[in-house]
């Protein structure tokens, strides 16, 4: 079964008006570089976060992506304050996490959980499943006598499906697929409200993915979890998010309901991440355009002036977009873009530029550009976001 297969994209289960479990403002988390033989110099900073605003509401799932280094887990560890913000707060049912201390720290992030990309690596060989379990529930005093404690271990096993006998087992007698499931349990056993699952499902044989996303939207019915899901991958955010936020660089370009986003891209980053997932139908796949982008990724350590995406922007106009960064900012029914000219873009007000000589047509042969249909670029490093 491939992600394709997973049961229709949840949009739109959660009204716009509920209230958001996790508010994230202007979040910056910059990383400092040291030089000098007891690396006791800061000569710069790596801006891996740097001005996100989201919320996620209550019982929603929130799909974050962007291509590789572009902040996602770094946002992710801020929410859940396993790094220490620069600035910017993180508001969790209403309290700023940043605030909290000890007891305070402890019983709200029992709350939050994380799911990581790598099952093998994030869960320790030598502990039985029983005692990863366990381990959890000890900490935030939910192991309440052995009987119904061994009740829960039961249950949990139950509602991830794993047998029964994997308690005694170790993480090397799983396949991938059913260590991830661990993982699903483990954040489960403390009962959590929000999970952030960061690449929960990369790591798997793509036969296994969509069995790990079902069951991700099996458990959210049945416990009305939230999720801030992180991936690379459009198809995974596609199908199991209400809304998607993507991220350039650091912040937040553009954010929709999963099927407004996939309809109308309005950021020229989405439109091309968007224009590089191939169309099943041959005929379809050969006439359509792409917007392959140009270059690499710039560093985040010396992140471009102006909007971050200028520097391989097909429509960028020089003065503004060079030295001026746009904001956030609402297109209406909840749909934000940060970009100068998104509505000048959607009206064919501003034109493309023809960034190289030659086209490339989506099926793949190169093809001549008449002057006035460069609409389409030869990627010079590709986006690194992966299509379905
Ligand atoms: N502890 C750290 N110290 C210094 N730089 C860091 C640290 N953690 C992350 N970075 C840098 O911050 C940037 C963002 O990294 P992050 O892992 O958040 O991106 P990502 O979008 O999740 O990418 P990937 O999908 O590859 O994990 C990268 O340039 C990374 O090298």
């Amino acid at each position: 079964m491939s992600v394709e297969s997973v049961g229709a994209a949840s949009t739109g289960a959660v009204p716009a008006s509920a209230e958001p479990l996790l508010s994230v403002e202007d979040l910056k988390i910059h990383f400092p570089i040291k030089q000098g033989i007891v690396f006791d110099r800061t000569v710069g900073h790596v801006y891996a976060v740097d001005g996100v605003d989201l919320a996620v509401r209550r019982g929603e799932t929130y799909g974050l992506v962007g291509e590789s280094g572009c902040g996602k887990t770094t946002l992710g560890r801020g929410v859940l304050r396993l790094v220490e913000p620069t600035d910017g707060s993180v508001l969790f049912d209403g309290v700023d996490v940043a605030s909290l201390r000890g007891e305070e720290l402890r019983r709200m992030r029992r709350r939050m959980q994380m799911i990581f990309q790598d099952p093998l690596s994030s869960l320790d060989p030598r502990q039985s499943v029983e005692s990863i379990l366990v381990e959890g529930m000890r900490a935030h005093g939910l192991d309440r006598g052995r009987e119904s404690t061994r009740q829960r271990l039961l249950e949990l096993l139950d509602s991830v499906g794993l047998p029964r006998t994997s308690l005694r087992k170790y993480p090397h007698e799983f396949s991938g697929g059913q260590r991830q499931r661990i993982g699903i349990a483990r954040a489960l056993a403390v009962e959590p409200d929000l999970i952030v699952a960061d690449e929960p499902v990369s790591a798997l044989d793509v036969s296994v993915q969509a069995q790990v996303i079902n069951l991700l939207e099996e458990l959210q019915e049945q416990l009305g979890l939230t999720y801030l899901v992180i991936a690379h991958d459009l198809a995974v955010v596609r199908h199991i998010s209400d809304r998607i936020g993507v991220m350039y660089l650091g912040s937040i370009v553009e954010e929709a309901d999963s099927d407004t986003l996939y309809r109308e891209p309005r950021h020229p980053y989405t439109r091309a991440l968007l224009s590089a997932i191939p169309v099943p139908d041959p005929r379809v796949e050969d006439e359509r355009e792409q917007i392959l982008l140009t270059g690499d990724l710039p560093s985040p350590a010396n992140p471009p002036a102006g909007c971050r995406f200028h520097t391989r922007c097909p429509w960028r106009q020089p003065e503004r977009c060079d030295t001026e960064r746009p904001v956030l900012r609402e297109l209406g029914g909840g749909h934000r873009v940060a970009c100068h000219w998104a509505e000048d873009i959607e009206a064919g007000r501003i034109r493309p530029h023809e960034v190289e000589a030659e086209l490339v047509s989506a099926g793949g042969g190169v093809v001549e550009v008449p002057d006035s249909v460069a609409t389409t670029f030869r990627s010079g490093g590709g986006s690194g976001v992966a299509g379905p």
